[in-house]
């Protein structure tokens, strides 16, 4: 299986031949993190993406990974507020998709929002849910400004053609929320209008993240992302506390921008620490309990 790959910090990207090769890692990486979360701490704690991730995760990545689902619980780092029988609800799909197709896997394994809800009360009531599976019993309290984030074992983002992530969108006000866990979003350039979405404290702390992204459709905005290093929030995707890997999964038809010569992670390096260095707000507070 050749592929391209390479590593910068805590970032790695990893461009297969073909879309099933990509496929083979994505899920070889998946059931790496799921392992290693359950032999430490016995549960998995994801937050999954909407869009095409959706039927990805169902009908490829899902059937082929040896782990056991009795320990996973799944999040959502966005949903759309529409009621679950509509066809654009996130966990609407992923309830059709999943159930009853993976042993252990059931409707206790998802954490669903509660979409009964104005968009604002959905966002604190979620929120809410994730303080209790993400308790934080602090011996001292934070400095003035710090805040703490939950820290997902894994979390799987997408990448819009804008370069947005969950439902942070370039330009949006949400690009700069630093102490809500979830926030409610009205406006979604991206429809339905109405979701709630996880912030990037929130990505930031997590232990790893894993992005799959496939085809020609997909390699415009990632060469934007991972060469020219524009600022958008896929980029700030990059830009975690250093004890987060980030696994870009491509196939070559996406990765089909990215320079193959070696050094051109090298470049990526510059632009990281001078916006790490500019925006200090992800700090991890060395008094954080590992979960
Ligand atoms: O619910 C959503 O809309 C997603 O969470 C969103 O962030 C998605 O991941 C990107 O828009 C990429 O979508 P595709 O994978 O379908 O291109």
């Amino acid at each position: 299986m050749s592929e391209k790959s390479f590593k910068v910090r805590n970032v790695s990207i990893s461009v297969a031949d073909t879309v099933d090769e990509a496929k083979t890692n994505f899920a070889n990486s998946l059931e790496h993190q799921a392992k290693v979360s359950i032999t430490a701490r016995n549960q998995f704690l994801i937050g999954v993406s909407g869009g095409s991730l959706i039927k990805t995760l169902a009908e490829e990545i899902l059937p082929k990974l040896r782990t056991d689902f009795n320990k996973w619980k799944i999040f959502f780092c966005d949903e759309r507020m529409v009621p679950f029988d509509h066809p654009e609800s996130t966990y609407g799909l992923y309830k059709e998709k999943l159930l009853g197709k993976f042993p252990g896997l059931t409707e206790e394994t998802f954490v669903p929002v509660n979409i009964s809800l104005s968009v604002e009360e959905a966002a604190k009531d979620y929120e809410s849910k994730l303080r209790s599976y993400f308790p934080h019993e602090y011996k001292d309290p934070l400095p003035a400004g710090q805040a703490h984030f939950p820290r997902f074992d894994c979390l799987l983002l997408g990448l819009g053609p804008d370069g947005h992530t969950c439902s942070l969108f370039p330009g949006h006000p949400l690009m700069k929320e630093k102490t809500l866990w979830v926030a409610p979003i009205k406006d979604s350039p991206k429809p339905p209008p109405e979701r709630v979405t996880l912030t990037f404290p929130v990505l930031h702390k997590a232990r790893n993240i894993i992005l799959f992204l496939t085809g020609e459709g997909k390699a415009d905005i990632i060469k934007r992302i991972i060469v020219d290093c524009e600022k958008l929030p896929g980029f700030f995707i990059n830009t975690t506390e250093p004890n987060c890997d980030v696994i870009w999964h491509l196939d070559a038809a996406a990765g089909s921008k990215i320079p193959r010569q070696k050094n051109f992670m090298e470049s990526l390096e510059p632009e990281l620490k001078e916006w790490e260095d500019r925006t200090p707000v992800f700090q991890a507070d060395s008094k954080d309990i590992a979960y």
